[in-house]
């Protein structure tokens, strides 16, 4: 029997909060077959968060022999080391994959540390990833940096998020989560069509996010892969999210912040967490 195959090309973060561990999780939660293309090796020890690029010819290697494959149903795109990556990439999907959903999520501003890449890889990421992107799911800081607006509300994000549409995306679902004030998180999606929508869920306090973001943009691919419309993946996803944090998992208890768990929505499904 063949199997339903989805696509990762991202960087690998050995404590499996986010990056490929994370979406190769969520595409198993859907079904997929999950394939990658590894960019960089993410190590974080208690002074450092570390990004090992990965040669760009080898990523090339990796794209060719996934892309050999003609029937993949989605293609996310997450952490890309340098610009070389960038354009290397983009080239490559550009004229290598046609017709299938492609999800950027634009990782430049990490929970984990405060590094935010420079200008001249968000001039790559608008010039050569947004034009190619069925959706990009940018957090709010990266939201920011790549519309040059300041965001303190959910009609700035929408705003931002409506600006970036220009470079050339069929979509933006730019996340406010925890990042905006009050008691619901906030994620809003613009589609080039002028439809908005606002997704919201109650704000936990859990402190296993780890892998939201990585997470919530392999879930849209997934459920694009489905054949689902964007506002329908989009809903989906943030509630497999939502779960995820709710019922994340601690490495151990030296750890004070935990990784989403991608298994939680089945385990409520399948009745084995209690939600009461
Ligand atoms: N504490 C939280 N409670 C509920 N949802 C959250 C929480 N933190 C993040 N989310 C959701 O997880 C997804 C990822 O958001 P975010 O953490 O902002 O992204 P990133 O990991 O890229 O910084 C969004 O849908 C956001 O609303
Ligand atoms: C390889 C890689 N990609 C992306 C991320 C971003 O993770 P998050 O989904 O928490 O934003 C991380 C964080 O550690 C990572 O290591």
């Amino acid at each position: 029997m063949a199997v339903k195959k989805i696509v990762t090309i991202a960087g690998s973060d050995s404590l499996a909060g986010g990056g490929i561990q994370a979406d190769l999780a969520t595409f198993d939660e859907y079904n997929f077959q999950g394939l990658s293309v590894i960019t960089s090796i993410v190590t974080v020890t208690q002074s450092d968060f570390l990004i090992h690029e990965i040669a760009p010819e080898l990523v090339l290697e990796q794209m060719q022999s996934i892309f050999a494959l003609d029937d993949i149903a989605a293609v996310k795109i997450g952490l890309l080391p340098t610009q070389t990556h960038v354009v290397m990439v983009a080239d490559f999907l550009k004229s290598h994959v046609k017709g299938i959903p492609i999800i950027v999520d634009p990782v430049m501003v990490f929970k984990e540390s405060d590094q935010a890449n420079t200008t001249k890889m968000v001039q790559a990421m608008k010039t050569y990833l947004l034009p190619i992107a069925t959706v990009v799911t940018p957090n709010l800081p990266e939201t920011e940096l790549l519309s040059s607006q300041k965001i303190t509300t959910v009609s700035d994000l929408t705003r931002a998020a409506e600006q970036l549409l220009q470079d050339g995306c069929q979509a933006v679902y730019a996340k406010g989560g925890t990042r905006l004030d009050g008691a619901q998180v906030k994620d809003v999606l613009v589609e080039k069509t002028g439809v908005v929508s606002i997704f919201e869920q109650p704000k936990l306090t859990t402190h296993t996010n780890n892998g939201a973001g990585c997470t919530l943009s392999a879930a849209i691919a997934s459920n694009l892969g489905q054949a689902k419309s964007l506002t329908d993946a989009a809903k989906a996803a943030q509630a497999f999210v939502h779960a995820g944090i709710e019922h994340g998992v601690l490495l151990n208890q030296s750890f004070e912040i935990g990784n989403v768990w991608q298994g939680a929505q089945r385990a409520i499904r399948e009745g084995k967490i209690d939600e009461n």
